[in-house]
């Protein structure tokens, strides 16, 4: 089916071809106004989602055209929420969430994820500026759903969280952050602070010439089913371990 003229006039203001030479395009589309509500929280956050195209002659209205034989369902999209002036205001916390099918959608208690999601979301609210990248190819610290299914078994076994990840076969954590930091580079160029326990997320930023002036720890939502997760994290994948409040005596 044809896309009609009317159509793609509405939409293409709202689309944006992001190059970056050596790279495959991105194609960012928003703002998208987004209320949210969870438990007491309510707020209305702008929505970007992005789409990496293949080659590098990409238009807006190709792409517009490609969509209904593109099969976009079967890999899914990242996607940012942004809260109040994020281009200019001096001082956005930022977070870069990995999806966890598990502890997101269903509130698994075997992670933190959930917690350390909708947490991020508060606290961006709160502070008057930030977002939050949802980064969808991230599940399982880059190892997919299924494959997360059957480290999960192996922990049942008494695997930790690391060696489930080794034993199947792949790098304890293989995401990549670099298409969220292309498109944070879109949104915003001033330094950012990170909401993040592992120091990795702060690196890639920095590797990529984006500066985080800081990190903001996110420690909460502990379990019994998650303190040896949560511990393994901070003993083997190098996550500032919470800070114990000091006793005054
Ligand atoms: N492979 C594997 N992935 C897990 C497990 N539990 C959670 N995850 C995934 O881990 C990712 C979240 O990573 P974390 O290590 O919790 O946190 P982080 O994002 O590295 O660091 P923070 O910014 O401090 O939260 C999500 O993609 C989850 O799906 C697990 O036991 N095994």
């Amino acid at each position: 089916m044809n896309i009609t003229k009317q159509t793609k006039d509405l939409l293409i203001d709202k689309m944006n071809i992001i190059k970056t030479p050596g790279k495959d395009d991105l194609c960012l589309v928003g703002p998208v106004n987004l209320p949210v509500e969870q438990g007491d929280f309510s707020t209305v956050f702008q929505w970007y989602t992005w789409l990496q195209l293949d080659g590098t002659e990409n238009d807006k209205e190709t792409v517009l055209e490609s969509l209904s034989k593109a099969n976009l369902a079967f890999g899914q999209q990242s996607s940012v929420l942004v809260y109040g002036d994020f281009q200019k205001s001096e001082d956005a916390l930022v977070r870069m969430h990995s999806i966890c099918h598990t502890g997101d959608i269903f509130g698994s208690k075997r992670c933190d994820c959930g917690y350390q999601l909708h947490q991020s979301m508060k606290m961006i609210a709160e502070h008057g500026c930030g977002a939050i990248f949802y980064l969808a190819d991230h599940e399982g610290r880059g190892i997919g759903l299924f494959s997360k299914s059957l480290a999960y078994l192996l922990q049942q076994e008494g695997y930790d969280t690391v060696e489930a990840n080794q034993a199947l076969g792949f790098e304890d954590d293989t995401r990549s952050y670099e298409g969220a930091i292309r498109v944070l580079r879109e949104l915003r160029e001033n330094p950012v602070t990170l909401i993040t326990n592992n120091p990795k997320k702060l690196n890639a930023l920095k590797k990529h010439g984006l500066a985080a002036k800081d990190h903001i720890p996110l420690w909460g939502g502990l379990t019994d089913d998650n303190s040896f997760y949560l511990d393994t994290k901070v003993k083997k994948s190098g996550h500032i371990p919470q800070k114990k409040p000091t006793l005054i005596v």
